[in-house]
C-alpha cells in the first residue's frame, strides 16, 4: 500500500464538476476570464474536465515558465478539435498541426520566407501606401466632420496589407465580407465545440446548436476565398524574382515537394493561407483598436504619445519603420495594451505528449494544455495596480514581448511562439504610430470618457466587443 500510494500521480486542484460534463458549465462565455476567477480559488496550476477530456489551466508567469521553457518539448503538440481540423483541411497548416517534421519543415520554410525581418522590410512599401491611403480616408472624415469607425478601419487596413504583402492580391471596396468571415471564423475555433468532449453524443449537440452548420458554412466561404485568390494568382503575369509567398506554394504543389513526410497538396496551401489570413490580420487589428480605446480612456496617456511622435517627429508626412525605433512611450503603450488585452487569451491550446511536473503536480500525456496570459497580465504578484492602464510600468523594466518574460506572453513562447512576432509587431507600431502623428481624436457627442468600455466578444482571439468610433481632428504642425 505503501509502495502504490508513493507512486500515485499527485494532481492539480480541480473544481468540483457533474457526470458527463465535468466542469463544462463553469467555462462561461468568456472562457479566460472565468478560469481567471477559478484561478483565485483553485491556484495557479489547476485541472478542469471537460466531458471526459483533461485540461489544465496555467495563471501564473512562473508556472508559465515552467511549461513553455523548462517542458516545452513535452507539451508542443496541439490537440486534435474539431472546428481546427475542419478550417486546416486536417491540420496541414502551422498553428493547428501536432507535433511533427511537417511542421517543423514548414514552419521553418514560412519563417524564413515571409516572417524574416528581410521579407518583412521588403513590404514596407505595401505597408507605406495602405497607411497613407487609410490617412487620406479619416482626412475626408475630419473635414467633412463625420466618425471613422476604427475598429472596421484597422480590420481593412491589415486585410489589405496581408493580402497584398503576402498573396500579391488586391481586395479595394470588397473587404467587408472578408471582415465578417475572419471574426466569424476566430469565433467558431473559440467555442468549446460538444464533439470534442464527448464523440458518440456531441456531434448532436452540436447539430442541435446550429454549431456545426455554422461551421460548415464557414469552411465553405473560406474554400471559395482562397480559391479565388487562387485564380488571380494563376492568371497573373509575373515578372521573374517577383514570387511572393502564394506563388511560392503553387510552385512547390507542382514540383510535388516533400515536407516532413506529406507531399505538398492544393488542401496544404490552402491551409496555410489560412493561418496567414486568420493569424495575419486580426491579431494585429484587435491590437491597434484595443490600445487606441485605452488611449482614450487614459488621455494623460493619449497626449504624452501624442507629443512624444510630434516633439520627434517634426512635421514628417510619413513616419517611417526605421522612425519608429525611437518612439519609446509608443511602444510602452502597446506593451501595456497587450498585458491588459493579449489578442489570444489562452494562447493557442497545447497537447501534453509526455509526462511532466509543475509545481510538483503531474501533467499526463493527452492533456489540453492552456496559458492564462490574461490572467497573468492581471496577476498583482507580477504588475502593481494591474487594473490600471500605466505605460510607464515599462520605463525602467527589461520586460519585452519576445517570449523571455514569462509576465508578458502576448506572442506566446517556446516552440509554438507566434512565427510573425516582428511582422505583428512592426504593423501595430506602424500603424499607430501614423494615425496619432496625424490626427487628434474625440469622442461621439454627449460620451465620456467613462464611457468607452473594454467588453470583450469571445473567440480564441478577443477582440472589443463594441466597436470604437470616435471623431478625427487634423492636426497640422505649427
Ligand atoms: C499583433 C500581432 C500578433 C499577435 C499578438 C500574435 C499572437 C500569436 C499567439 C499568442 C500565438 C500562439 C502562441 C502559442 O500557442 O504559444 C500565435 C501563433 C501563430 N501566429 Fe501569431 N500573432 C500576431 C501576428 C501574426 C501574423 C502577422 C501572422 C502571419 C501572417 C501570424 C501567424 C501565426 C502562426 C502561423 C502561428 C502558429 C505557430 C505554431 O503553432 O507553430 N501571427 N500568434
Amino acid at each position: 500500500f505503501k509502495r502504490s500510494k508513493t507512486r500515485q500521480h499527485h494532481k492539480p486542484p480541480s473544481p468540483p464538476g457533474f457526470p458527463i460534463i465535468g466542469n463544462l458549465h463553469q467555462l462561461g462565455e468568456l472562457h479566460h476570464q472565468s478560469l481567471w476567477k477559478l484561478s483565485k480559488k483553485y491556484g495557479p496550476v489547476m485541472l478542469l474536465k471537460l466531458g471526459k477530456v483533461p485540461m489544465v489551466i496555467l495563471s501564473s508567469s512562473e508556472t508559465a515558465r515552467q511549461a513553455l521553457k523548462d517542458h516545452d518539448l513535452s507539451c508542443c503538440s496541439r490537440p486534435s478539435l474539431v472546428g481546427h481540423r475542419a478550417l486546416s483541411y486536417n491540420h496541414r497548416d502551422i498553428a493547428f498541426s501536432p507535433y511533427n517534421d511537417y511542421w517543423k519543415e514548414v514552419r521553418k520554410l514560412a519563417v524564413q520566407e515571409l516572417f524574416s525581418t528581410k521579407h518583412v522590410n521588403s513590404i514596407q512599401p505595401i505597408k507605406d501606401e495602405e497607411v497613407k491611403k487609410l490617412i487620406d480616408l479619416i482626412s475626408e472624415s475630419a473635414s467633412q466632420k463625420t466618425s471613422v469607425n476604427l475598429s472596421k478601419e484597422f480590420l481593412t487596413l491589415n486585410v489589405s496589407v496581408v493580402c497584398r504583402a503576402a498573396f500579391g492580391v488586391s481586395f479595394d471596396g470588397s473587404n467587408e465580407k472578408i471582415n465578417k468571415l475572419i471574426r466569424e471564423a476566430f469565433e467558431m475555433l473559440g467555442s468549446f465545440s460538444a464533439s470534442d468532449y464527448n464523440s458518440y453524443i456531441g456531434w448532436i449537440i452540436d447539430w442541435f446548436t446550429g454549431l456545426q452548420g455554422r461551421r460548415e458554412r464557414i469552411v465553405r466561404d473560406l474554400d471559395g476565398f482562397y480559391e479565388q485568390m487562387i485564380d488571380l494568382h494563376n492568371n497573373q503575369e509575373k515578372e521573374q524574382g517577383s514570387e511572393d509567398f502564394l506563388d511560392m506554394l503553387l510552385r512547390l504543389e507542382k514540383e510535388e515537394a516533400i515536407l516532413g513526410k506529406d507531399k505538398l497538396t492544393r488542401n496544404h496551401t490552402k491551409a496555410i493561407l489560412m493561418n496567414i489570413l486568420l493569424g495575419g490580420i486580426d491579431s494585429s487589428a484587435i491590437t491597434m483598436t484595443w490600445a487606441m480605446a485605452e488611449l482614450m480612456r487614459n488621455p494623460r496617456a493619449m497626449k504624452k504619445v501624442q507629443s512624444e511622435i510630434r516633439n520627434q517627429m517634426g512635421n514628417k508626412s510619413m513616419i517611417s519603420l526605421d522612425d519608429v525605433d525611437q518612439l519609446h512611450y509608443l511602444k510602452m503603450v502597446i506593451k501595456e495594451t497587450w498585458r491588459l488585452h493579449p489578442t489570444a487569451p489562452l494562447l493557442v491550446p497545447r497537447e501534453v505528449m509526455s509526462e511532466f511536473e509543475i509545481n510538483g503536480y503531474t501533467i499526463q500525456p493527452k492533456t489540453r494544455l492552456h496559458v492564462n496570459i490574461w490572467a497573468i497580465g492581471r496577476d498583482p504578484d507580477s504588475w502593481k495596480d494591474p487594473e490600471e492602464f500605466l505605460p510607464e510600468r515599462f520605463m525602467d523594466s527589461n520586460i519585452d514581448t519576445k517570449g523571455l518574460n514569462f509576465e508578458l506572453l502576448p506572442f506566446g513562447s517556446g516552440r509554438r511562439s507566434c512565427p510573425a512576432m516582428y511582422m505583428g509587431t512592426t504593423m501595430v507600431e506602424f500603424g499607430l504610430a501614423n494615425l496619432l502623428n496625424h490626427f487628434d481624436w474625440n469622442l461621439p457627442e454627449g460620451m465620456v470618457v467613462e464611457d468607452i468600455d473594454t467588453e470583450e466578444s469571445p473567440g480564441l482571439t478577443i477582440s472589443k466587443k463594441n466597436e470604437l468610433i470616435l471623431f478625427p481632428v487634423k492636426y497640422f504642425h505649427h
